[in-house]
């Protein structure tokens, strides 16, 4: 670990935002994705790696919470995501701003507009790898489900009307400076939206034709030609098959297998170039209680990956 972090201050810190924020979609139960992460041990195994590893509790979104919500055009709980996302892209921001790495833990991935913002604010020049089944990019106009989970990518590109309520995210990330990896249900209108802005992805077609490895490359290739940007990595859990991460709203079959989804991290963590990191969309109250500790074990192993664990 010690050569790598380009970007990071001296001791590396990776500072634990833990977000039990379920809004951004209609299931229960996501919030408490970060509180398992945690009682699975993800702070000592972080200080194992060598990292000083910061975390005063999760965070606390129950004044947000209490606003009164009604749905803007077919959007759902609009004012409370944007208000805690708000409040993530802050804290996320701050700590980028002290030279730390933010790890978030959702949560649902509508708090990504948090993080990534974070990220910008101290890094303009990051770029956003996209680990997913889905685009989540869909815009006010596009989205059948009204689930902001579904569309961070939209306003931080800043496609789409605007909505009042979403004016403080600034459209800053450039859609050459995104880069998915995993897709496979991505819905029609979200596919028009890809086109239309050149956004690369490599989709589980790709993974399949040409393995992890030259997908990854790839991918780098596109977005950090000369592997000196700042990298976001953003790991929505159901990016992995369901056989290997069952614990999670909307799984997709068809994914990334258990050595694909860490093989991504690792390579991410031997760029020496990651600045922040979200594990985003387990569910610990979906499907039985061993597919729960191994959904949940997963995502503290991708962790550790994408934060220098080796495998030698
Ligand atoms: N973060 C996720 N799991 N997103 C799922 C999005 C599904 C669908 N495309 C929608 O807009 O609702
Ligand atoms: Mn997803
Ligand atoms: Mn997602």
């Amino acid at each position: 670990m010690s050569s790598q972090s380009r970007f990071l201050a001296e001791p590396k810190t990776v500072a634990i935002v833990g977000c039990p924020f379920s809004g951004g979609q209609p299931k229960a139960g996501v919030d408490q994705g970060p509180i398992s992460l945690v009682e699975a041990g993800i702070v000592s195994q972080l200080e194992g790696l060598g990292w000083k590893v910061k975390f005063d509790g999760h965070h606390q979104f129950e004044e947000i919470s209490a606003v009164n919500d009604p749905p803007i055009g077919i959007l759902k709980n609009p004012r409370l995501v944007s208000r805690v996302t708000k409040s993530v892209a802050g804290v996320v921001g701050g700590h980028a701003a002290k030279g730390e790495l933010p790890l978030t833990l959702g949560g649902d991935h509508s708090l990504a507009m948090g993080t990534i913002s974070g990220t910008l604010s101290k890094y303009p020049n990051a770029c956003v790898v996209w680990i997913d089944a889905h685009a989540d990019i869909n815009t006010i106009e596009s989205t059948e489900s009204g689930n902001i989970h579904g569309m961070p990518l939209s306003f931080l590109i800043g496609i789409g009307s605007k909505v009042d309520e979403f004016s403080w995210v600034k459209p800053d990330l450039k859609a050459d400076s995104l880069v998915y990896i995993g897709l496979r249900d991505v819905d029609t209108n979200e596919k028009k939206i890809l086109k239309e802005n050149n956004i690369k992805v490599f989709s589980m077609h790709d993974v399949d034709k040409y393995g992890i490895g030259k997908v990854v490359e790839m991918a780098l290739d596109h977005v950090n030609p000369n592997r000196d940007r700042p990298i976001h990595l953003s790991f929505d859990v159901d990016a992995l098959d369901p056989s290997v991460a069952p614990s999670t709203g909307t799984p997709v079959r068809g994914g990334l297998t258990f050595r694909e989804g860490h093989y991504i991290c690792e390579a991410i963590s031997e760029t020496g170039l990651l600045v922040a990191l979200d594990m985003m969309e387990v569910n610990p109250s979906l499907a039985d209680e061993a597919s729960v500790k191994q959904t949940v074990a997963v995502g503290c192993s991708l962790v550790r990956s994408a934060l220098g664990e080796t495998l030698l």
